[in-house]
């Protein structure tokens, strides 16, 4: 069943997410940026509050600032299981050596290292979403996140159809990797998401009521989680009814030829 994560700043905030139903809380300081962390400090409150009622995920800001960021603090926060780098800045430029001692690092102090695409790769000047993918799939990582780069407006589906969508996914899906969709997701997005495909609904601004820089609601979240639900129920059903359909979607043999990782 795909799960519900909500990105939150404060304990408050998670304690509101956890309330409203939230099956995975994100670490994330909207006023640093698409991927902003938080202190270690707010880390370390935030994981005290959740205690082991759901995983703990946080982003850690860009990869080109990875090697002096303070977020390397939250290296040594425990209870935090995936970390989240961004790709910004790598477009045309070499990455996957770097990606991959991030990654490497990462593992050594006991997390993960989750793939972030920024489905406006053009604005983020990062490097193509099938790029990343392909990458992420070939080298046996578990976790792969779109995201949208620029947060001022529009939403996911601004910058990816909801078919491109479904192709990525269902490669990475087919290589063991873990999905999840993010991108200033309102309701109306999300009962447009592939949800056959995704394995993680991701949401901050929706869950403030639209504001991102505003305060997470148990409220707005409890609609979310029904809303993910509902829609997963129907997908799953459809599935059910015809289970060549999934598999199709993401067939096209365009696709699988350009994913091949050199
Ligand atoms: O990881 C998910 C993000 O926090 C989504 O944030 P957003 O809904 O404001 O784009």
């Amino acid at each position: 069943m795909t799960k519900l994560l909500v990105s939150v700043r404060s304990a408050a905030e998670a304690e509101a997410a956890i309330r409203g139903g939230a099956d995975w809380i994100d670490l994330k300081e909207p006023d640093r940026g698409p991927l902003g962390a938080v202190s270690c400090e707010v880390a370390r409150a935030i994981v005290a509050e959740v205690q082991d009622r759901a995983p703990i995920s946080a982003a850690a800001g860009e990869l080109c600032d990875w090697p002096a960021s303070d977020a390397r603090d939250l290296l040594a926060v425990p209870g935090i299981s995936q970390l989240k780098l961004g790709l910004s800045g790598f477009g045309g430029r070499s990455w996957h050596g770097g990606w991959l001692s991030a990654r490497r690092e990462i593992h050594a102090a006991g997390k993960d290292l989750v793939a972030v695409i920024y489905a406006d790769a053009a604005a983020a000047k990062s490097p193509a979403p099938l790029e990343i993918a392909a990458l992420a799939g070939a080298t046996g990582s578990r976790w792969l996140l779109i995201d949208t780069f620029d947060k001022r407006g529009g939403n996911l589906f601004d910058h990816q159809s909801a078919l491109e969508l479904n192709e990525l996914f269902h490669f990475a899906r087919g290589h063991g990797v873990t999905t999840a969709a993010a991108g200033r997701l309102t309701a109306a997005a999300i009962a447009t998401l592939p949800l056959n495909v995704v394995d993680v609904v991701a949401v901050r601004s929706a869950a403030c009521g639209g504001d991102r820089r505003g305060l997470v609601s148990a409220e707005s979240v409890a609609t979310l989680r029904r809303l993910v639900r509902n829609l997963a129920a129907v997908s799953q059903a459809s599935a059910d009814d015809d289970p060549r359909r999934a598999d199709s979607l993401g067939d096209s043999r365009r696709f699988r030829e350009a994913s091949q990782f050199p």
